[in-house]
């Protein structure tokens, strides 16, 4: 499709799970008219600043609790019935701090996209930064992948560098690490509703 063409807006549903300043950023950018995509629903398993901030800006949203459900594979069910409601073309995790389970990944193959403050698979799981720091290293950042039923193993789509400086601390590196997860996540969202994604096997294309 031209670029010139009008593209229908991808449509998306957030998760997160704490300040969702992630979550901000895709919803303010989704407010351009320009945008190639659209927030309809900000979806969470705890109370927190994320979902304040989507219904702030007027979205729907829903909080799924794993204490509010029998097992895990029930609170999964759940989460997938919530998202199911938005009908969304893509799921994006942003600071969502729960493990999805294959049912969940089910019913969006290959169209749920986790954003992770490290260079995975360097530092995987819910202490990259730290982890990072803690090693040593002289440069991390973040990663843009797909979800798949493993922790942080799914398909790299786009991977964004941070210098590590000596009076790093944890807060002060993630901050920074943040500020490029943003701009990734608008880039890749972008490339996601205009149908530019190309997945193959474990590599992604983005044309
Ligand atoms: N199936 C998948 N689900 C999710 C992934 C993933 O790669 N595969 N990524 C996460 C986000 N994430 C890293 O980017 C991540 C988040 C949380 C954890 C974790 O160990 N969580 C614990 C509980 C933590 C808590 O509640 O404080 C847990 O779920 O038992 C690891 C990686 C989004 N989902
Ligand atoms: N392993 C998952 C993980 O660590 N996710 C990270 O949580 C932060 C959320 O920030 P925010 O709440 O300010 O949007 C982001 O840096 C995101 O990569």
């Amino acid at each position: 499709m031209d670029s010139g063409e009008s593209v229908p807006p991808g449509e998306v549903v957030l998760l997160a799970s704490g300040t969702g300043t992630l979550a901000q950023s895709v919803i303010d950018s989704a407010a351009h008219p320009s945008c190639a995509y659209r927030v309809t629903a900000l979806i969470s398993d705890r109370d927190c600043e994320a979902v304040t901030r989507a219904a702030t800006a007027g979205l729907a949203t829903a909080v799924v609790r794993p204490g509010d459900h029998e097992d895990r594979a029930d609170w999964n069910r759940a989460l997938a019935d919530a998202a199911r409601d938005f009908a969304p073309d893509w799921v994006v995790s942003a600071g969502f701090m729960r493990i999805l389970g294959q049912a969940f990944l089910d019913e969006f193959p290959g169209r749920v996209i986790n954003t992770h403050p490290a260079l995975l698979p360097s530092f995987p799981g819910a202490h990259a930064v730290r982890d990072a720091l803690a090693y040593g290293v002289s440069v991390t950042g973040c990663t843009a992948h797909l979800v798949d039923a493993g922790v942080d193993t799914g398909p790299v789509i786009d991977q964004r560098t941070v210098d590590v400086r000596p009076d790093d601390t944890e807060t002060t590196l993630h901050e920074r690490i943040k500020v490029r997860e943003r701009e990734m996540l608008v880039d890749v969202l972008t490339a996601a509703a205009r149908g530019r994604l190309h997945i193959e096997g474990r590599k992604v294309y983005i044309s």
